[in-house]
């Protein structure tokens, strides 16, 4: 029996082990056969998203996708240059801001929503090759000789520090910050400012101070400056350390102000993007529009006048990063949570500052757009210009050029009207307000430096872009009444009614770059369709003018070739 029992346990442990083997055998041919599906699998995971973004992004998915790719896009990496930006600390604020993007893919960590951050639209360009907004910008019409430039056609300049040689200084101890004569040293005592380390070389300048350093007698900006892509991006990254109420005008907006003394014009969205101005509002009673001053640069630009300064949409959490940080007691007063639990405020000014117009956060989180401010009136003095078209801001009265058709003739004889540029500058700006129906330009600035020799500062654009259903003739009354415009600006805005270079196309290309563009599109297709429709308008205009009357055309493209022209329609 003991000898039977261990033939059994002999045989039953022989017959185990072949067990084990077997299972063993078919448990590593199952692991390969697992290993090379997973492989073959992942391959085709990592090949399906290149394929699908190489298409024009559509929807804020596909928006994102190719986003996400552009870590090594110039715009991407050129802002790592910036010596003033503490990576950190940005990562820091865009992990503590709550998330309302429409990103239903939501990696959504910080550098994704940071990249967001960073000119999308550089990216998306790549991605589509050659498109349309670049081919406009590589037009020689786009690229005309710039006049050249003497000294006092700049704005400012970085006084010169007699005791620090700044000639050839290749040393990096000479670097010292500005002495305190200097005009950029700021009198702000403030806590959390960064201690100034630029110095009289460019390098080491903040972008706003770049931006302030490059306006000239005839544009705000170079618009192939490397500086306007780090400007908008500090505009859209840098920590916010103060924001209080902007005194003048009459609608809320604030003045922010950033770790190297840096600053920007806030105004808050307001209302819904698609919300159409309503009919039986006056122009001087309707709300200002956030994405109306963003749309407005980037048009603006689009027309080749470098005009308006850089705006800049941004998310901000209205509770950390003005509330708790404001020093202004008339703002904080003012703010409040609404039965919804959102965070509102109001602030204290003319129009629209009460409870029943707040401006909330979602529940913190509040889009808005910041413009680059333009240097201090102490240094740079500006000349406020009444504009001889000004509506009469009454429900009954109308201005006189809204009755007297030969009404131009008067102004053509009223200086500065009647010498130099001055009256085909006020009409570049009524096509520009045209394009953009905005009707409340009333005024216009320049620099008092420059004299009546310089270009017009197109400011406060927030009334634009409000309805997209009506156009408004009146807008054009100095084009049509004066029958006289730029000639470089009629060549642009014909060249802009070609299907290759479609106003409403550019216009949707280049607003794609702002940081906003991913929440939602800048302006709704009814509001970029508009813009093609109001162009056809004003070129009719001026065919009707070139029927009845000569010297339409004011040549401001001497010896510029003709060929151009015939190419451009
Ligand atoms: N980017 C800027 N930098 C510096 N100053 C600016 C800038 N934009 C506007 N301003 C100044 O601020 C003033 C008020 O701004 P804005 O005109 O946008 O406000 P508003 O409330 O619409 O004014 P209004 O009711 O008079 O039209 C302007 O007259 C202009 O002088
Ligand atoms: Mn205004």
């Amino acid at each position: 029996m003991r000898d039977e029992g261990t033939m059994i346990k002999l045989n039953l442990g022989r017959s185990t082990r072949s067990i084990y083997l077997g299972l063993a055998f078919l448990s590593l041919v199952l692991h390969l056969l697992l290993a090379c599906f997973c492989l073959s699998i992942l391959q085709t995971a990592c090949v399906l998203p290149t394929s699908s973004s190489s298409s024009i992004p559509k929807t804020n998915i596909q928006h994102h996708q190719s986003i996400s790719q552009s870590s090594s896009s110039p715009a991407a990496s050129s802002s790592h240059k910036l010596p003033t930006i503490p990576q950190n600390e940005e990562q820091h604020k865009l992990n503590n801001r709550p998330v309302h993007l429409k990103d239903k893919h939501s990696f959504s960590d910080a550098t994704e929503r940071e990249k967001k951050l960073i000119g999308a639209g550089k990216v998306i360009q790549k991605v589509k090759g050659h498109s349309k907004l670049e081919a406009l910008f590589q037009h020689p019409l786009y690229n005309l000789p710039r006049p050249e430039l003497r000294e006092d056609d700049w704005l400012l300049r970085v006084k010169a520090n007699e005791h620090a040689r700044d000639a050839g200084s290749d040393e990096e101890e000479r670097e010292e910050p500005i002495n305190s004569d200097s005009q950029w040293q700021s009198s702000s005592q403030e806590g959390g400012y960064d201690r100034v380390t630029w110095t009289s070389d460019v390098e080491t300048h903040p972008p706003w101070l770049r931006f302030h350093l490059g306006i000239s007698r005839w544009e705000l900006y170079n618009r192939k400056d490397p500086n306007l892509a780090q400007l908008t991006h500090y505009l859209a990254t840098q920590r916010i350390l103060g924001a209080v109420q902007k005194t003048g005008g009459t609608q809320l907006k604030l003045l922010m102000s950033f770790p190297n003394y840096g600053q920007a014009l806030l105004k808050p969205m307001k209302q819904s993007r698609d919300a159409e101005t309503d009919v039986n509002l006056f122009y001087f009673s309707d709300f200002e529009r956030h994405n109306a001053e963003i749309a407005a640069f980037h048009l603006d630009r689009l027309l080749g006048f470098n005009r308006i300064p850089p705006v800049v949409g941004r998310l901000i959490n209205v509770t950390t990063e003005i509330r708790e940080i404001t020093t202004d007691h008339r703002l904080s007063r003012t703010f409040f949570t609404s039965p919804v639990g959102n965070v509102c405020f109001y602030g204290q000014c003319e129009y629209y500052c009460s409870s029943e117009h707040p401006v909330c956060g979602h529940p913190h989180v509040l889009e808005v757009s910041l413009a680059a401010m333009l240097p201090d009136l102490t240094l740079a003095a500006r000349r406020s210009w009444r504009s001889p078209w000004r509506r009469a801001y009454s429900r009954t009265k109308l201005a006189q050029w809204e009755t007297d058709p030969a009404y131009c003739d008067t102004v053509k004889q009223t200086p500065p009207y009647n010498h130099g540029t001055r009256l085909v500058d006020l009409i570049d700006m009524a096509v520009l307000d045209f394009l953009m129906s905005n009707m409340d330009r009333h005024h216009y600035e320049t620099f008092e430096k420059f004299g009546n020799e310089t270009f017009l500062l197109h400011l406060d654009n927030g009334r634009a872009f409000g309805r997209h259903s009506r156009d408004e003739p009146s807008i054009l009354a100095p084009l049509q009444q004066c029958c006289r415009i730029r000639r470089s600006t009629f060549l642009r805005l014909r060249l802009l009614s070609l299907p290759g270079f479609r106003l409403s196309d550019v216009m949707r290309d280049s607003l794609l770059q702002d940081p906003l563009a991913g929440v939602n599109p800048l302006l709704s297709e009814s509001h970029l369709s508009a813009l093609d429709r109001r162009l056809a308008t004003v070129l009719q205009v001026v065919q009707s003018c070139r029927h009845h009357h000569k010297d339409v055309i004011y040549n401001d493209l001497v010896g510029y070739d003709e060929d151009h022209d015939r190419w451009t329609g």
